[in-house]
């Protein structure tokens, strides 16, 4: 086994991934993510973008190939180390808001850090700082069932930052959004990195969405190729002529 580079925060060389099913997931994908960096994964539906993020963030066992998170080998821990690591260096932010519908909004942005063992008083006051950001603070008290979907994918969000993780995995976060929100709080996400040293990682089919990105890594059926020209958004400025997906290998 050969150490990654120093600067790379994560890192995943030859990574091959086959689901349950046997059907392919990925194949002989390498690469490094810098400390502070917002990569973007970007691919059309299928290429393996969401296998790619579950097998750096250590939620599925990787079997052939390695991955490093801080110089530390991630495919040769058991499943309670790679959940400690989740829990305690990662955030994770769905395409669906899944919210614990019992909880409060400020209860549910401040989970993770309780689980981590801080106050309740100390992790409210870390959650309502992002719901604030993200503009949902006055509805801290409320149910999830009492808010828009869009509301509650900003209460995700606040609930993977609040706890000011090394890296943030962003599995197209701005789906479920109108465009106005989709800028605001692709905005948000991406200052709240910068400005506290997060990396993200953040899978993406949307061409506007991966343009916010220090760079993109592209994939089709699985495989790292050097640039996928997505179809654009329906809509967008770009959408005019064009609608196939090409690709360089
Ligand atoms: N749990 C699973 N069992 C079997 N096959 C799966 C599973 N999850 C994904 N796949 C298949 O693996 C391939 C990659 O899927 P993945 O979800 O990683 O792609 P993606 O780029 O994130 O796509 P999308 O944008 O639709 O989420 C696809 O062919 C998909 O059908």
């Amino acid at each position: 086994m050969v150490a990654p580079p120093d600067n790379d925060v994560l890192w995943t060389r030859a990574l091959h991934f086959r689901h349950d099913d046997g059907s392919p997931g990925l194949s002989g994908v390498s690469l490094g993510v810098r400390e502070g960096e917002i990569l973007a994964v970007s691919g059309p539906r299928g290429s393996g973008k969401t296998t790619l993020l579950r097998c750096l963030s250590g939620l599925v066992p990787v079997r052939s190939g390695e991955v490093w998170f801080n110089s530390v080998p991630v495919h040769t821990m058991g499943p309670v180390a790679r959940e400690r690591l989740r829990r305690e260096r990662f955030g994770w932010i769905d395409p669906d808001p899944v919210l614990i519908p019992e909880l409060n909004v400020w209860e549910n942005a401040a989970l993770p850090l309780m689980m981590r063992g801080t106050g309740r008083r100390r992790a409210k006051t870390a959650a309502m700082e992002w719901l604030e950001r993200l503009d949902i603070g006055d509805k801290a008290r409320r149910r999830p069932d009492e808010l828009v979907q869009a509301e509650r994918q900003r209460v995700c969000i606040a609930r993977a930052l609040a706890p000011a993780p090394s890296v943030v995995f962003a599995d197209e976060p701005t789906a479920p959004l109108h465009r106005a929100d989709h800028r605001h709080v692709l905005r948000t996400l991406t200052a709240a990195a910068r400005s506290h040293g997060i990396t993200v990682v953040l899978a993406t089919a949307a061409p506007d969405t991966a343009a916010v990105a220090d760079r993109t890594v592209s994939l089709l059926d699985g495989r790292r190729v050097r640039t996928v020209h997505l179809p654009p958004v329906p809509g967008s400025a770009e959408a005019e002529g064009r609608a196939a997906c090409s690709l360089s290998v």
